[in-house]
């Protein structure tokens, strides 16, 4: 195909009411609406790029703001001019010499970096008619390293292992394609537990989504600590003890009171406790790993950039990494957080708790398994079973494992109605009282 011109970007404010039923309620985020600043693309043809960066609701207006900013960065340009030097364009966009001030790569500025480079990806997959999975996992070892930043983590992964790794882990794809595409990759589910759900409800979606083949299940905690533990057991009287049941904190604590509220937990056997503490407190998630030896420390969801994840591993503060789609500046981003992952041999197991990221993380994590880790260890992709319906290709799961994308592109892509209807705050599910 000829190459693109890109002729304009269109950000929209997108809200949805979940807060109305707690759903992805937690113990800090107690009424999230989930919400997305959703870019789309277009072009001198018939392809555009859609990319998101997930919100709670408020500010989503900000990350709007920011990405129409920086769009400027993608107007009038060719796609060519991008992804031959995608690094250099990922860095346009987190480090213009004013605007990087807002950050640097944290916060708005990065949610909105990665709303566009992840729409510049979900294109370039477009125009190869591929999967974004097969797109990368196709990729030769030498144009991916291209696309990522080492600025900063070269200590900790200098690109020539990033190289390596790339190569060795050539080997035995096709096999392990074939295992995805035979059973689709492991998943857990988080929808049974959220915070603001009663117990009577925890205990039917337990139930239930145990009669629909999951065996990994992840409940909110950090409520009062009898609360916490009575709910635990609530999901393992339905569960059983075989099933791994995870246990998120989400930043609730101080890091002594993680200790003693972890160490308390640890009667329910979690399989991990995630967002004990801060998630900048890298030390602290250190200590906490260390006396409490019993339980895997998991964080991610909230850690802004490769740096971040970089000290989270030198230190040994973590034993899952859950990175997020678009938290940090987007694919190539987490091309070099997937590769520190491996280099440190901790297993990523995506954040997906939110609009779009099920949609997104698939894509990453099954080129993880082909490209980087080449294994299914200790690895699941988390699972929400919310707005699925307003995704033009949404995930697929079979028995608690997600199965292949096949559409080229990134799956993120939001129906039309969806967009006019659910637009902050003129839409119809917020101008009525629907
Ligand atoms: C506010 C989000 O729903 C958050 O609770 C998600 C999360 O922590 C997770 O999925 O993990
Ligand atoms: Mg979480």
């Amino acid at each position: 195909m000829n190459d693109l011109f890109i002729t304009a970007v269109r950000v929209i404010d997108l809200r949805f009411p979940t807060s109305r039923e707690n759903i992805g309620s937690d113990a800090v985020n107690k009424d999230p609406d989930y919400s997305a600043a959703y870019c789309i693309i277009e072009t001198n043809s018939d392809l555009r790029g859609h990319g998101l960066s997930f919100t709670l609701g408020r500010g989503t207006d900000l990350v709007v703001q920011a990405a129409e900013y920086l769009s400027r960065y993608a107007v009038n340009r060719t796609l060519s001019s991008i992804t031959e030097d995608f690094r250099a364009f990922a860095r346009q966009l987190t480090d213009d010499t004013q605007f990087r001030w807002l950050g640097p790569e944290k916060g708005v500025i990065q949610l909105a970096a990665a709303a566009l480079i992840n729409a510049v990806w979900d294109l370039y997959a477009r125009v190869e008619s591929k999967p974004l999975w097969q797109l990368l996992s196709e990729m030769e070892p030498a144009q991916l390293i291209k696309a990522i930043d080492f600025r900063y983590i070269d200590d900790a992964l200098p690109p020539e292992e990033a190289l390596d790794i790339l190569t060795t882990r050539r080997q035995g794809q096709a096999e392990r394609l074939a295992l995805l595409r035979k059973e689709g990759y492991p998943a857990y589910t988080t929808s049974a537990g959220w915070f603001g759900y009663s117990e009577e409800k925890i205990r039917r979606l337990s139930r239930e989504a145990l009669a629909d083949g999951w065996t990994y299940f992840k409940l909110k905690v950090g409520g009062d600590a009898a609360d916490d533990l009575r709910r635990g057991h609530i999901v393992r009287e339905e569960i059983g003890w075989v099933n791994k049941l995870m246990v998120d904190a989400n930043q609730k604590w101080g890091v002594l009171e993680a200790v003693t509220r972890t160490r308390q937990l640890a009667e329910l056997q979690p399989w991990w406790m995630e967002e004990p503490t801060n998630p900048d407190d890298i030390l602290g998630h250190a200590r906490i790993r260390r006396e409490v030896p019993e339980v895997r420390i998991a964080t991610g969801e909230h850690v802004h950039n490769r740096i971040m994840f970089k000290q989270l591993l030198q230190a040994q503060a973590i034993d899952v990494l859950q990175l997020d789609s678009c938290r940090v500046a987007g694919v190539n981003e987490n091309l070099a957080i997937i590769l520190m992952a491996a280099k440190f041999n901790v297993p990523v197991c995506p954040h997906a708790g939110g609009v779009g990221l099920c949609e997104y993380v698939q894509h990453l994590s099954v080129f993880d398994f082909l490209s980087v880790s080449a294994s299914l260890e200790n690895r699941v992709i988390e699972f929400v079973d919310h707005l699925h319906e307003h995704f033009v290709d949404p995930v697929r799961i079979r028995n608690g494992h997600y199965l292949l994308p096949e559409q080229p592109g990134y799956s993120i892509e939001i129906r039309k109605e969806s967009l006019t209807r659910f637009a902050f705050p003129h839409g119809a599910a917020w101008s009525t009282s629907e």
